[in-house]
């Protein structure tokens, strides 16, 4: 079908009769040009004199408008059903992959003629492992919140990709408990809300400090590092010869620094790594213990190295800011000490799930590999120096149409970055929210808003826009979005953990303070005008 589009704002009814009319997307115009073509025959009617007017023409007006807002009502049902969809899709995915795991792992318990509950033994290959992992995972944390579990792990570094079973062993199972203020809880509390006898009571807060305590000792540490930088080399070859020789722990680095240690000195053929894509995505299933040794962009960079569940990340400041790198390199030993000993105070930074549906898929349930992100997807006007016209959806309500630069759709953590810049607010990292931020909107009346964690937001381009949009992942990744794609945005399952230098408010505030100079004014001198 061939788009036809016309000034929504002509009127009709004075010899140029115009109907904004974008391509129809599966039958029906998209909302926006709908809306117009309802105050369009708004406008027909108001400005056809009254006097001598046709009872015909009056009636097809009204026809018309009746059709129009039908039309409009089912685009932004369809637009809702369509993110539903994306979500039961998501959601159908999960329990096949689980199901399809129960059926291996019965296979495998045939073969071997014995399953140790939650325990994996004879696994065919590190695919196998995986699974069986994201199923104990989710045996164990989802039933009971974030709780105490344990994860195995093998010990050595498999370069042939096969897994060594004699050599398997407990990954450091560990703790997380919700406190405040000197309390301390062994679980985390869900009913926030009591209404007994019908009293509404917030007996709980939704989001405390959460304290995390191994249960055994960590064993291997993964150190991340910002490449390029001398002072990073030369800390990371320390920190590497400490965590071996005075904590016997297991290392594992980026192939690159590992090649860097080496020509240092042979000695560091103990530390770790990996060969291939795949044996990143097992990491989670053998690290105890992230360290990142850089700005917030290393941070960033552990956090997208992990698809699913995060390890602890303790970031270490070696850049020029620093919001989420609170602690202080040059007493590394210290803090590692106290991280590896525990109980260490920590910060779960919410990240964002997002998917591109194009329009071309196949079916509504075609979508792309998903991307995590710890501070924001942004999507922009790129290249192009045509206005960004984006059509946002939250769950079954239509938001607003962004024209302007872009729109920015951040977590709380990076809250501090480009949503900032863009005038957002700026948040505590353990609020749980979805900031809305656009982009120099050229409307006067476009604030920010803080939407909940629960909503499903779809971002569309519409038929109508004059160009492309660009979406990217914490400034990383760009992806073209023609006409009709669309981007979803929802919380993602798996948060990172950060450890706090003090305590996560302590932390956040010390960040903005240092880092920002938040609210920095001379204090005002005692002398002058005073009240009597
Ligand atoms: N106009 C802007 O402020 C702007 C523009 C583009 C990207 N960014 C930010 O840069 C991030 C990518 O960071 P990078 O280090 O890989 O790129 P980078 O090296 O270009 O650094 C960007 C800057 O953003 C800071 N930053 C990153 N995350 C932050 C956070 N959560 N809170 C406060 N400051 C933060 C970094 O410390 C750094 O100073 C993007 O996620 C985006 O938020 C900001
Ligand atoms: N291990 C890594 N491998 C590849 N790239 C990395 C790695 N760690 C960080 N980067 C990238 O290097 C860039 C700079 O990193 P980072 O922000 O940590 O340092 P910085 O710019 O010196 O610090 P700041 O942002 O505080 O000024 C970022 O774009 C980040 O994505």
């Amino acid at each position: 079908m061939s788009p036809c589009k016309h000034d929504s704002t002509a009127s009709f009814g004075q010899g140029d009769a115009s109907v904004s009319c974008s391509k129809p997307e599966n039958g029906f115009g998209d909302p926006l040009s709908l809306f117009h073509s309802e105050k369009a025959v708004e406008e027909l009617l108001q400005q056809t004199p009254v006097e001598g007017m046709d009872e015909h023409l009056i009636e097809f007006s009204e026809a018309l408008r009746t059709v129009a807002k039908a039309l409009r009502r089912a685009a932004e049902g369809k637009a809702s059903a369509q993110a539903e969809a994306a979500e039961w899709k998501r959601r159908y995915e999960l329990e096949k992959s689980r199901n399809m795991q129960m059926e291996r792992k019965a296979r495998i318990a045939e073969q071997n003629g014995n399953v140790d509950c939650g325990r994996v033994k004879n696994l065919d290959n590190q695919l196998m492992l995986q699974n069986e992992l994201d199923e104990h995972f989710e045996d164990c944390c989802m039933k009971h919140g974030i709780c105490s579990h344990e994860v195995l792990r093998d010990r050595e570094s498999d370069s042939n990709s096969t897994v060594d079973r004699s050599k398997m062993t407990r990954k450091a199972s560990f703790k997380l408990s919700w406190c405040c203020k000197g309390e301390n809880g062994d679980q985390h509390k869900h009913d926030i809300v009591s209404f007994e006898k019908g009293n509404i009571t917030t007996a709980e807060r939704s989001s405390k400090q959460i304290s995390l305590k191994w249960e055994s000792d960590p064993q291997t540490v993964l150190i991340l590092t910002k490449p390029n930088s001398v002072s990073v080399r030369i800390l990371c070859a320390q920190m590497v010869r400490w965590l071996k020789e005075k904590k016997k722990l297991n290392i594992y680095v980026e192939p690159r620094v590992r090649a860097e240690l080496l020509t240092e000195s042979s000695d560091f053929n103990y530390v770790q790594t990996w060969e291939d894509d795949r044996e990143v995505l097992l990491l989670h299933t053998k690290v105890d213990l992230v360290t990142t040794l850089g700005g917030d962009g290393t941070v960033l960079w552990a956090a997208s190295m992990f698809k699913g569940p995060v390890p602890p990340i303790v970031p270490f400041s070696l850049g020029s800011l620093g919001f989420m790198t609170p602690f202080h390199s040059e007493h590394f030993k210290e803090c590692l000490d106290s991280v590896l000993r525990g109980p260490v105070s920590i910060t779960l930074r919410h990240r964002l799930l997002c998917r591109v549906i194009r329009d071309a898929a196949k079916n509504e349930y075609e979508t792309e590999e998903p991307n995590l992100v710890l501070n924001e997807v942004t999507i922009d006007r790129g290249i192009s120096s045509y206005l960004t016209n984006l059509e946002c959806y939250c769950d079954n309500s239509f938001v607003t149409c962004v024209q302007g630069d872009g729109l920015i759709l951040s977590t709380t953590s990076g809250s501090t970055a480009y949503s900032l810049a863009a005038g957002g607010s700026m948040v505590h990292p353990q609020v749980p929210g979805i900031l809305f931020t656009p982009i120099c909107p050229h409307s006067l009346s476009f604030r920010p808003l803080i939407l909940p964690e629960h909503v499903t937001l779809r971002i569309v381009v519409p038929f109508n826009s004059r160009g492309s949009a660009w979406a990217s992942f914490d400034g990383k990744d760009r992806k073209q979005l023609a006409p009709g794609d669309a981007l979803l945005c929802s919380m993602a399952p798996w948060p990172v953990p950060t450890a706090c230098q003090v305590d996560s408010t302590n932390d956040f505030l010390s960040s903005i303070h240092d880092g920002l100079h938040w609210n920095l004014r001379k204090t005002q001198s005692f002398d002058g005008p005073r009240e009597l």
